[in-house]
């Protein structure tokens, strides 16, 4: 038969870190209480037949939000075998309380101190025998983190589940157990006998979830409820306080037994660092350097290096090893173009061309300018076919130089080891097997093209999520929530809502659901409908895409695409509670803030590792099947009249064109109502990193850069994947909430998307009145919105509530 054992534990406590450790599961932790919202199973570590079930923290068993009443009615109506009771070392008068009502429920428990590393640092010691003794079980000191003594602590579990029974050793005041002893006589004397002292202390608090579970007659509750009364009366509080204030007194007089403490009154470090970092001015700044320097790096600097090479390199034609070689074949590249390419004729089109402002001439004629045979050539890709139709035809000196039939073209091949890239290895292989053409295409330009765009975006995600893992393991993302509490909290909001936004970075869906954590429904719900503002990993290849391609990489499109998402989610808040189905005090942020610590390299590159492997599994399934879908509906159409397949289809007059055109006028007023971007747009809402496949599988084509922004904003805000989705209607447990959540997003997008196109249009020119009107009047909407509609009924709540250790 299999055991089963429970790890309970107050949050931020370490269940999730030993519970990887003991079952080799890859949980997300991170350094701020309330990372883990629902149970998770694992077989322990050659064990088969012993299975570990990681809970949410919980500090007691009264639970007030939904991870607690997962935790709690885990522990009640599952009744686990043992219960290992994780208790964070560094705060154990806190943590001792979940203790107490633990050893009550009838189950074995084996406490379990963690952080045990910190405890000896700090050179604080506690006496494990006797606090052993004087809770009636098993104790031992474990580090979850550094793996010591945690086979130990599963043993013993193991052992007490078997032959172990814990009794809890507490007594409460005489009087109160006299009234204990009444209600277990007159309610609960049926029960088996280990269970009947925790069911009398909760009826005794008048917990409503136990009077309901165990459906008492009338007249017993009466006669319990003058006991209760009398004790109230006579001690001159009510029930649920006595038996609070009962257990810190007992604890307390526990803890002077077993507990010394040597670093009283010093400033901790933590202490220090926070005076910095959470300093009422300084705060925000630090914040959105830091989270600039996030996307900064992973997207325009190390990332794209990376991504480059993966994209030009693995997927493109093909790289030189280790670099060398590259630089004097750049040089040779740039000389050569300078002499063939870039004649005097073709200089003098571009700059015609760039005089009549046609699109994409300007990109063209800089790289000329800086000598950069890449951004050239990239430039050319995009936008060769703009300028031809401008009348500023400059392909015929371009193929001359560089097509097929050119002469003297520098042979990367001689200058270093050079790798080809996936698709020409897998075209040469196509051509020796003699494939049909349309089996070509299919694999080149429908799954490499699709696939390898998608692909090509890991290394720039790899480094954003290390930095992310980071900021989160280490405990820096817990204080701003804290930071963006004061800024939220003038707007109805709390700073909880922040917590959800920060998972909700590696992927909206565990964002959403770390929506449990808010116990007031409504800001529950408004939390769950804009948490997927923030661009999640799937929305990065976008915004790097659109950085490099229509940017030329630059610096701050990146860093905006996430401050964006916060100004989405603040502005949301103030409007949404201004209306009644939002209105209402938010509630008081209570968290404790836990201690910045070292991670370890290994917990960083497997958060890291995590998130990224979720991505590329996707990439091999639902990416690789919608790009084939893509690639077959921009192949069949019509041609010459009759529905027929060819892979020289113009996209047009191809179903995947037909579809797009019939529904690309939605997006004109937003300045990309092209048939590529339509398309790219409805295969985001399948996932998002499909709008990259998109562009992959059909090619990128010249947009404005003010277009390319509307796009890239649209495409952030509006509604997410088809699995967040899924999420949301989840959490909401509702169809019609679902659908609200969803239609605001897009009307959010649309509506912050027109306004960036038609005002930005200004400036360049392409005014259109109807458009600018438009843009006008959501304008005005949202600033009546939200600097002149009142609160409905609502009074700002001034309170805040902080603990620290
Ligand atoms: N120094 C030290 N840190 C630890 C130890 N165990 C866990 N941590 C850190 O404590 C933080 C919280 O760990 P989690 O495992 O997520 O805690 P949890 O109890 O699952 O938290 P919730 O899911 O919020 O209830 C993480 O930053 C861990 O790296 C330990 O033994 N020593
Ligand atoms: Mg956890």
């Amino acid at each position: 038969m299999n055991l089963r054992i429970a790890l309970a534990g107050n949050p931020n406590s370490g269940k999730t870190t030993l519970f990887n450790a003991l079952t080799g599961s890859n949980q997300f932790v991170g350094n701020w209480p309330g990372v883990t919202v629902e149970k998770k199973e694992g077989k322990l570590k050659k064990h088969n037949d012993v299975v570990i079930t990681d809970l949410p923290g919980i500090y007691s068993l009264s639970p007030y939000t939904l991870e607690e009443v997962v935790a709690r009615n885990y522990l009640i109506t599952e009744r686990p075998d043992a219960i290992l009771n994780i208790i964070d070392g560094t705060n154990l008068e806190r943590n001792l309380y979940l203790t107490t009502q633990l050893t009550e429920l009838g189950i074995p428990v084996v406490v379990a101190i963690n952080m045990m590393d910190v405890v000896k640092k700090n050179g604080d010691r506690i006496n494990t025998e006797e606090l052993s003794h004087e809770l009636g079980c098993k104790v031992v000191e474990i580090s979850a983190l550094k793996g010591t003594g945690i086979m130990e602590a599963a043993e013993a579990a193991i052992d007490a589940a078997k032959n172990g029974k814990t009794v809890p050793m507490h007594t409460f005041s005489g009087t109160v157990e006299h009234a204990l002893a009444h209600i277990e006589e007159a309610a609960v004397h049926n029960m088996p006998e280990e269970q009947q002292r925790w069911y009398a202390v909760k009826i005794f608090e008048r917990d409503d979830k136990v009077l309901e579970q165990i459906q008492l007659d009338q007249a017993v509750l009466d006669h319990i409820e003058a006991d209760i009364k009398a004790v109230e009366d006579e001690l001159d509080d009510d029930a649920e306080s006595i038996i609070t204030n009962e257990r810190y007194v007992y604890i307390g007089q526990i803890i002077k037994g077993c507990y010394r403490k040597r670093s009283a009154g010093r400033l901790s470090t933590s202490d220090k660092i926070d005076k910095v970092v959470t300093n009422r001015f300084a705060a925000l700044p630090i914040f959105a350097a830091v989270m600039f320097l996030v996307y900064y790096i992973a997207v325009s600097t190390v990332g794209t290096f990376a991504t480059d090479w993966a994209n030009d390199g693995v997927f493109g034609d093909g790289w030189h090893l280790f670099g060398i070689g590259t630089s004097a074949y750049e040089d040779a590249v740039t000389d050569y173009a300078a002499e063939n390419v870039w004649t005097d004729e073709m200089i003098s089109a571009v700059d015609a061309a760039a005089g009549m402002g046609v699109i994409g001439a300007e990109e063209i004629q800089s790289a000329i300018a800086d000598e950069d045979f890449g951004a050239f050539d990239g430039a050319y890709g995009s936008y060769a076919d703009a300028l031809a139709e401008g009348g500023y035809d400059i392909s015929e000196i371009y193929e001359a130089a560089l097509g097929e039939e050119a002469e003297g073209v520098p042979d990367p091949s001689e200058y270093g080891v050079w790798v080809p890239g996936i698709p020409v290895l897998v075209e040469k292989g196509l051509e020796a097997a003699n494939c049909p053409e349309w089996l070509n295409g299919l694999i080149l330009d429908g799954i490499i093209g699709g696939v390898g765009a998608v692909l090509g975006f890991v290394p720039q995600m790899l480094v954003l999520f290390i930095l992310l893992a980071f900021l989160e393991s280490c405990g820096y993302m817990a204080r701003i929530a804290f930071v963006l509490d004061r800024i939220f909290r003038k707007f109805g909001l709390s700073g909880k809502s922040f917590i959800p936004m920060l998972i909700g970075t590696g992927c909206g869906v565990p964002g959403i659901m770390a929506s449990r954590t808010i116990e007031n429904e409504r800001d529950r719900r408004m939390t769950i409908m804009t948490t997927t503002f923030i661009p999640c990993g799937a929305k990065l290849p976008i915004i790097a895409l659109i950085a490099s391609a229509l940017f030329g990489g630059a610096w701050w499109v990146a860093p905006s695409a996430y401050f964006i998402g916060i100004a989405a989610i603040i502005i949301s808040g103030i409007m949404l509670k201004k209306t009644k189905m939002f209105a209402g005090d938010p509630a008081p942020f209570v968290m404790e803030l836990p201690a910045y610590h070292w991670p370890t390299v290994g917990n960083v590159l497997r958060s890291m590792w995590e998130r990224a492997w979720s991505f590329i599994k996707k990439a091999g399934t639902i990416i690789l099947l919608s790009s084939i879908v893509i690639w077959a509906g921009s192949c069949f159409g019509t041609m010459d009249g009759a529905f027929t397949f060819s892979t020289e289809m113009e996209l047009e007059n191809s179903v995947l064109g037909m579809i797009g055109s019939a529904l690309c006028w939605i997006f004109s007023p937003l300045g990309f109502g092209n048939i590529k971007a339509t398309v790219a747009t409805v295969m985001g809402l399948v996932a998002k990193e499909e709008v990259v496949g998109v562009f992959g599988v059909l090619d990128f084509e010249g947009m404005t850069r003010l277009a390319a922004y509307s796009f890239l904003v649209f495409n952030l805000l509006c509604a997410p994947c088809f699995a967040a989705i899924g999420a949301i209607k989840r959490e909401m447990n509702s169809a019609k909430w679902t659908w609200f959540a969803i239609g605001y997003q897009c009307v959010f997008a649309y509506a912050i998307s027109l306004m960036i196109y038609q005002f930005g249009s200004i400036f360049t020119g392409d005014l259109n009145v109807i458009g600018l009107i438009a843009a006008i009047a959501v304008l005005a909407g949202m600033m009546y919105m939200l600097f002149i509609k009142r609160y409905s009924e609502a009074k700002k709540l001034t309170k805040r509530v902080k603990v620290t250790k």
